[in-house]
């Protein structure tokens, strides 16, 4: 079992986050979307030294001078101290952490444009909430399969952190994971700004895959939403979507407390939710009747769910981990399923109604949820 998530990290009877505490670090994050540039004036928030890489030599410019990045967070002042380039070498400098806020589909390529510049003994973090198609892979996995880092000197960061709520210094928390739970604590002390905390966790696994897989619910929700579904529908969806995350994480060896986390659960509440989810925008204007094809042509941002389906199936189906939620959201986005079926087929097309939690019939799975067997159940 992992580490249980405590205190938010530098919190612990210090009061309100001090940037003092991160005076001089030199932190890096590569990419300037809306969760790169909003992370990045996080950690200046939080006292870092922080210079985020663009690909795109406009946006570090506009970041650079006018402390604006307009495409992305318009309306948002970013700190003074942001710095901003278009050069790896000069973004990574001198960083001993090093945050990823790239598109999970690019990130093994940009990872190996950056090892050259690295520090020595630098600790990447991931950001991004996607599995990389073809391998399979959790982003995790991906940057220890391109740079042969230790475990430890990888961490993921995951929450219910909309990007331009937090750009606005709206208060959320987020979890800070990695193999080493001192890494961990570092991690989320250097992003402690007064309006973001971090818990810490050892469940990296668990953490990782609460923000891949919520993606996918948020846009169930978003099919529904645009077929005008209400409420029981969306209450239905994310309850039964949490089992299904949770039935899929805990045989890779997540914590299902994780997934009852801010990882899972408030991350799965905030992206359902919110209008400003990219992944419920999708998901809506697919259920409103537009094709896949014209929904990625109307969305100026990522949607990491409409990439992850695919490789989610296909991980569930080795595994055996039946996922009907995020199987009809694959029907609705390839055509086959019309978006009024999707919340009908929701529950189970068993013939004889089985109990909510199926759980029971695999006792391994019961006793790594509860910590006793079903037999024992007190
Ligand atoms: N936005 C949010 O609220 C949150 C997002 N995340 C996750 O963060 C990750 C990044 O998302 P987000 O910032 O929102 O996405 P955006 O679409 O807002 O920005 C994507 C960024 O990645 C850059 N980019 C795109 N393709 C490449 C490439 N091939 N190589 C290098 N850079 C590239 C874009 O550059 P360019 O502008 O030049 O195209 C842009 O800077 C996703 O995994 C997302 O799930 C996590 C938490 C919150
Ligand atoms: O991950 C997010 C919030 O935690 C952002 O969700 P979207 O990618 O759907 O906008």
């Amino acid at each position: 079992m992992s580490a249980a998530a405590g205190a938010p990290a530098g919190a612990a009877g210090s009061g309100p986050a001090s940037p003092k505490r991160n005076r001089g670090r030199k932190v890096a994050v590569i990419g300037a979307g809306s969760w790169g540039t909003t992370f990045a004036k996080v950690l200046a928030d939080a006292g870092c030294d922080v210079t985020v890489w663009a690909r795109r030599p406009e946006v570090a410019q506009e970041i650079q001078v006018a402390k604006r990045n307009t495409q992305y967070l318009p309306g948002i002042n970013l700190p003074k101290s942001l710095q901003a380039t278009s050069e790896l070498e000069r973004a990574l400098a001198g960083a001993s952490l090093v945050f990823l806020a790239v598109p999970s589909q690019s990130l093994r390529a940009n990872l190996g444009e950056l090892e050259p510049y690295l520090e020595p003994g630098a600790v990447l973090v991931s950001l991004v909430k996607g599995v990389e198609r073809g391998t399979l892979m959790r982003m995790s996995e991906v940057i220890a399969d391109t740079l042969d880092l230790e475990p430890e000197r990888i961490g993921v960061l995951s929450g219910p952190n909309i990007a331009l709520e937090i750009a606005r210094e709206q208060p959320t928390g987020a979890v800070a994971s990695c193999a080493s739970l001192e890494a961990a604590q570092d991690i989320a002390t250097a992003c402690a700004a007064p309006y973001f905390r971090s818990y810490v966790n050892t469940d990296v696994i668990g953490t990782e895959l609460g923000g891949v897989l919520k993606n996918l619910i948020a846009l169930a929700i978003g099919i529904v939403d645009g077929v005008g579904y209400g409420e029981n529908t969306k209450a239905a969806i994310i309850t039964r979507g949490l089992a299904e995350m949770t039935e899929f994480a805990v045989p890779q060896g997540a914590d299902p407390t994780t997934l009852a986390g801010l990882a899972g659960l408030g991350d799965l509440i905030a992206t359902c939710q919110s209008p400003l989810s990219r992944n419920n925008t999708a998901g809506r204007l697919i259920g409103q009747g537009f094709s896949l094809e014209e929904t990625k042509e109307q969305m100026q941002q990522t949607a990491e769910g409409i990439t992850s389906v695919a490789p989610v199936l296909e991980l569930a189906k080795e595994r055996g981990v039946p996922m009907p939620i995020v199987q009809q959201v694959q029907m609705v986005l390839e055509g086959t399923m019309a978006p009024k079926n999707l919340a009908p087929h929701l529950a189970t097309e068993d013939d004889v109604p089985r109990p909510e939690m199926s759980f029971g019939s695999r006792p391994g799975l019961w006793a790594r949820l509860f910590g006793r067997t079903k037999g024992n159940a007190a």
